[in-house]
C-alpha cells in the first residue's frame, strides 16, 4: 500500500463539470486514472446565438457520475482523501437560496444574446474598459453581462435578487452549493480561477470589484465568497454522493489542465482542444496585460500562497466544429470519422473554414463575425470540408500563439490535452503549422487531475507540487514536417478566410 494515504485513504475524486458531459474520474497517488464514469447533458439552443443548459440535470449527472464511478471500481466514500472539483467556466446559474430552484437555464459560456449589452456597458470607452481590473474585455464570453441579462429579463428576478434571495454562481459553485447540503446549509462560496472569469473580480485584491458590479447593476449579495483553488472548503452532505469526503480543491476546467499539465512555472504552457481550445501560459506571481487579445487570468491559488497568474487565448470553436459536422450536417457519424475522412484527400484542396459561430473570440474579439466557409470550387469533396475543419483547429492555435510571441513568451514545445489530440492527422498538421513539436502526455485526463491535485494538497495526500512535476510524462510528441514556405502559405490564406466572416452581423 502506498505510503501516501490519507487515514488508510488511498484515492482522490475529480467532478469534471464540461461543457458536453460531466465526468468523475477516481485517480490513485501516481496520476494514474483508476475508473472514469461519465454522462452527456443536453445543449440547448433556444434562438441563434444562445446556448443553455438545464442546471438540475447537471447536478442529477454528476451525482450518478460519481456513484457510478464508486461502484465501477468497488470503492466506497472511506476510500476516497478528498474530492476536487473543475468545470466549464464563465457558464452562469443564478438560484433560490430558500428553495434550490434555479431561476433560469445556465446560460453558457458560448451564448451570444449579450451583445448588444457588452457594447452599451463599454460606455463609450470600448471593449477594454475594465481590462486593467479584471484582465478581460467586455464580452458576451464572461459571466458577469449573463447575471446582468438574467436580472433584466426573467420577470421577478431583479426584485428578489435585490432582496438578497438568490445567488449567482458558475458550476463549481453550483455544484459545491449543492454537495454541502443545498437548501439545508449549502456554501455558497468559488474559487479565484472562476471568479476571475466574470469580469466582476478585481485581479490584484481577489475580491469583487464594487465600482464594477455597480455599474453592471449587479447586486453583491448574489456573489459567491471567493477562495482559495485548494484548501478544505467542507465536507459532503449531499445523500448518495462521496457523503462525509472533503471537498478541498476547485479550478476552472482550463486552469485545472495548466495545473495538471504541470505548467508551474512562469514561460510554461499548455493548449487543450475540447469543445473550444484554450492556451494557457503560466506568467508566475504578477498579472501580466495583453495588448495582443489574450486573456489574464488567475492560474491557481493554493491556500494562503500568493496567487500565480496565466495569459489566455480562449478560441470558442474546435471540437464543437466536429459535432456539427456529425450533428447538423450528418457528414460524419462520429468524431473519429472526421480523421478518416480527412485523410481520404491530400490537403484542403484550397478550402478554408472559418467556425466564427460565437463571433470570434482570442485573438480577435470579432462579436459581429460569423462563420464561413471560403475557396469553394467544383473540386472541392466531403473530404477536403473534413480537413479543413480540422485545420480550423490548428490555425486558431496558431493564431494565439503568435499573439503570446508578440508579448515576448516564444513557446519551445506545446504541451497538449483534451478530447481532440486522439486525432493524429490534427496534431501532426498542429506541429506543422506552429514549427514546434506538439507533446501529449501519458495521462490526457489533466483537468480532472488538475483539480484532483488541487484537492490532494489540501488534504496531504500529495506534499508538494513537486510532485505533480515528478508525474508528469511524455506519451507522444509530433515533430513539425512541412516547410516552413509552405506554413505560412497556408497560415496567409487562413488570414484572409477570417477576415471575409467579420462584420457579419451589423449593428
Ligand atoms: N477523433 C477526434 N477528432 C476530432 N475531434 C474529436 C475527436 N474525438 C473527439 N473530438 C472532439 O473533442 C470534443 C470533446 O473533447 P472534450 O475534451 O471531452 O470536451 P469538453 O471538455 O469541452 O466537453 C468534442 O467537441 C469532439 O467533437
Ligand atoms: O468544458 P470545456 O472543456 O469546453 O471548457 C470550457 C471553458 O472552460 C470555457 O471557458
Amino acid at each position: 500500500m502506498s505510503e501516501h494515504v490519507v487515514s488508510g485513504r488511498r484515492y482522490v475524486a475529480s467532478i469534471d463539470q464540461g461543457t458536453t458531459s460531466s465526468r468523475c474520474i477516481i485517480f490513485d497517488h501516481d496520476g494514474a486514472v483508476v475508473r472514469i464514469a461519465q454522462r452527456e447533458h443536453r445543449q440547448i439552443f433556444p434562438r441563434p446565438g444562445w446556448v443553455e443548459h438545464d442546471p438540475v440535470e447537471i447536478w442529477t449527472n454528476v451525482r450518478a457520475v460519481c456513484g457510478e464511478a464508486l461502484a465501477a471500481s468497488d470503492l466506497t466514500p472511506a476510500d476516497i482523501a478528498a474530492i476536487g472539483i473543475t468545470n466549464q467556466r464563465e457558464t452562469t446559474v443564478v438560484w433560490d437560496r430558500t428553495t434550490g430552484e434555479p431561476v433560469y437555464h445556465a446560460i453558457v459560456w458560448q451564448d451570444t444574446r449579450t451583445d448588444v449589452l457588452c457594447r452599451e456597458l463599454a460606455d463609450g470607452a470600448g471593449a477594454n474598459r475594465y481590462q486593467q481590473t479584471t484582465g478581460l474585455p467586455l464580452s458576451t464570453y464572461f459571466a458577469g453581462p449573463k447575471i446582468r441579462w438574467i436580472l433584466d429579463n426573467v420577470e421577478g428576478v431583479r426584485e428578489r435578487a435585490e432582496a438578497g434571495e438568490l445567488c449567482f454562481g458558475t458550476m463549481d459553485c453550483w455544484l459545491m452549493w449543492n454537495l454541502s447540503g443545498g437548501v439545508e446549509g449549502g456554501l455558497h462560496l468559488t474559487d479565484a480561477t472562476n471568479a476571475s472569469r466574470t469580469l466582476l473580480m478585481d485581479l490584484r485584491t481577489l475580491d469583487w470589484d464594487e465600482e464594477i458590479c455597480a455599474q453592471m447593476r449587479i447586486p453583491m449579495s448574489m456573489l459567491p465568497e471567493i477562495r482559495s483553488s485548494s484548501e478544505i472548503y467542507c465536507e459532503v452532505r449531499a445523500r448518495g454522493v462521496l457523503g462525509g469526503v472533503p471537498v478541498a480543491g476547485i479550478l476552472g476546467d482550463q486552469q485545472a489542465a495548466t495545473f495538471g499539465q504541470a505548467c508551474l512555472r512562469p514561460g510554461e504552457a499548455k493548449n487543450t482542444y475540447g469543445t473550444g481550445n484554450f492556451l494557457l501560459l503560466n506568467t508566475g506571481t504578477t498579472p501580466v496585460i495583453s495588448e495582443q487579445g489574450l486573456l489574464t487570468t488567475v492560474c491557481y491559488q493554493l491556500g494562503e500562497q500568493a496567487a500565480v497568474y496565466a495569459l489566455e487565448g480562449s478560441v470558442a470553436v474546435t471540437g464543437s466544429l466536429i459535432q456539427w459536422l456529425r450533428d447538423n450536417l450528418g457528414l460524419i457519424s462520429s468524431a473519429a470519422e472526421a480523421e478518416e475522412l480527412a485523410r481520404s484527400v491530400d490537403d484542403n484542396g484550397g478550402t478554408y473554414f472559418v467556425p466564427a459561430f460565437s463571433g470570434l473570440f482570442a485573438p480577435r474579439w470579432r462579436p459581429e463575425a460569423r462563420g464561413a466557409i471560403v475557396g469553394l470550387t467544383r473540386f472541392v469533396n466531403k473530404g477536403h470540408l473534413a480537413r479543413a475543419a480540422l485545420e480550423a483547429t490548428a490555425f486558431q492555435t496558431r493564431e494565439v500563439i503568435d499573439a503570446a510571441a508578440a508579448a515576448g513568451m516564444h513557446l519551445t514545445t506545446l504541451k497538449v490535452d483534451g478530447g481532440m489530440v486522439v486525432n493524429d492527422l490534427l496534431m501532426q498538421f498542429q506541429a506543422n503549422i506552429l514549427g514546434v513539436p506538439v507533446v501529449r502526455p501519458v495521462v490526457n485526463e489533466t483537468t480532472a487531475l488538475g483539480a484532483a491535485y488541487a484537492a490532494g494538497l489540501a488534504v496531504g495526500f500529495w506534499d508538494s507540487t513537486e510532485e505533480i512535476r515528478e508525474n508528469w510524462s511524455a506519451g507522444h510528441t509530433w515533430h513539425p514536417t512541412m516547410p516552413a514556405e509552405d506554413r505560412e502559405a497556408l497560415f496567409h490564406d487562413w488570414n484572409r478566410a477570417v477576415e471575409r466572416t467579420y462584420d457579419w452581423i451589423e449593428e
